[in-house]
């Protein structure tokens, strides 16, 4: 993780880049980005995520200058900026990426350093040692229309990473590359920009993605910033229960209940059971005692019952109605009444199929315990 603001080898005053309080209202009137303040350190690598419409691509245009602020500002390395797109020395990689059709691959990708005056024989090398490792080598005499959509994609984010900008900006950068590829793609990319030493915003779907290459996730709902966090902070302790879903291999189980405590010990009224936790209630959760709550259980807190089942933790049968195997493991999702729905992971020995009733064992001491409306702000999650 990057340090604090401060000064850099060459001297060169350094400071974060992003939006301090930006609202960005479309001309219809639609509030893109309501008050966001998204700020990157220094070399940091901050991931933003969130659903489609949440506002991610505007952030990123907004920092290019692409888009005009209705308040706030946008910093660049520190210092506040309203110059001219093609002033602020950012480079920027749309999903979309638009190659200009009458110049071949090589060309487009040294298109920037051209435009800097760029030396060309330190421009050329810049392109081949780029483009051999994003794997279009081959490709540096074709001109865009004899390449693949995803190839113009390589070349798009190749065109970008041959710069030295001062911030990398890339939204949805691997969205039409292949899921192999992807991972191959990320690591070459997130090695370029931290080999690099410059500040990037990545936007993505992927939560994948998210985790593996981020130094810290900003999580948008609605053109505001919901959560900033580490990832692995973000994933262990989320803001809420959409959180929670977004960064999960799948969405969490949810358990209508009421918190309990008997004998020292906490425990989850689930209908007329009593989920038991072993151990003494959280202070946080005290003042919740005899109220409703929800659970958030994640997979690995949920397992389909196996024929050495561990005493602690409570059986909850329920219908299959979801399936899904992933590799070495299947997610089993079963519904209950009152939307209730748990979903367990089983390391591949499941014969569960939809329609089956299936017993289930719940870790009530790994539930995220949260408030019961929605959208669900997690009030203890267990360590
Ligand atoms: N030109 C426009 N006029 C009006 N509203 C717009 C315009 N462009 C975007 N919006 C709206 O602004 C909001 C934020 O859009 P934005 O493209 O930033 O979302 P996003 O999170 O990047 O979505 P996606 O993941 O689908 O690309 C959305 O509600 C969108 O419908």
């Amino acid at each position: 993780m990057p340090g604090a603001q401060g000064t850099v080898g060459s001297q060169q005053p350094v400071g974060v880049t992003g939006l301090q309080g930006a609202r960005v209202v479309h001309r219809d009137g639609t509030v893109a980005l309501d008050g966001v303040t998204l700020l990157a350190e220094p070399g940091e690598v901050l991931v933003v995520v969130g659903a489609s419409g949440s506002g991610k691509s505007t952030v990123l245009r907004a920092i290019a200058g692409l888009v005009r602020l209705k308040s706030g500002s946008v910093l660049i390395d520190g210092s506040p900026t309203s110059a001219s797109p093609q002033l602020r020395n950012v480079a920027m990689v749309f999903e979309d990426t638009q190659l200009m059709p009458f110049l071949t691959v090589a060309r487009n990708m040294g298109f920037g350093l051209h435009t800097r005056h760029t030396p060309e024989d330190e421009a050329a090398r810049r392109v081949t040692e780029q483009a051999s490792r994003l794997r279009v080598r081959r490709l540096l005499h074709r001109l865009p229309n004899q390449i693949s959509a995803g190839q113009r994609g390589q070349v798009g984010i190749g065109r970008a990473l041959v710069m030295s900008p001062r911030a990398f900006l890339l939204d949805e950068p691997l969205a039409h590359v292949d899921a192999h590829e992807r991972i191959r793609m990320r690591r070459v990319i997130s090695e370029t920009v931290r080999g690099a030493g410059v500040t990037t915003l990545w936007v993505t779907h992927d939560q994948d993605e998210a985790l593996a290459v981020a130094d810290r996730v900003a999580l948008l709902r609605e053109g505001a910033v919901v959560q900033i966090d580490a990832p692995r902070r973000m994933y262990d302790r989320p803001a809420d229960l959409l959180v929670a879903d977004f960064l999960g291999a799948l969405p969490a189980g949810r358990l209508r209940a009421t918190l309990v405590e008997s004998g020292g010990q906490g425990g989850y009224r689930v209908g007329s059971r009593v989920l038991p936790t072993w151990r003494p209630l959280p202070p946080e959760l005290t003042p919740w005692v005899g109220r409703d709550v929800v659970l958030g259980l994640r997979p690995e807190a949920v397992q389909v019952r196996s024929d050495d089942p561990d005493p602690h933790l409570a059986r909850l049968d329920g219908l299959a109605r979801w399936v899904e195997r992933r590799g070495s493991d299947t997610y089993v999702t079963a519904v209950y009444g009152d939307g209730n729905r748990l979903v367990a992971r089983d390391s591949g020995r499941s014969g569960a199929r939809p329609g089956d009733l299936v017993p289930l064992l719940v870790d009530a001491s790994r539930a995220m315990v949260c408030e019961p409306q929605s959208p669900h702000r997690v009030l203890f999650a267990p360590a």
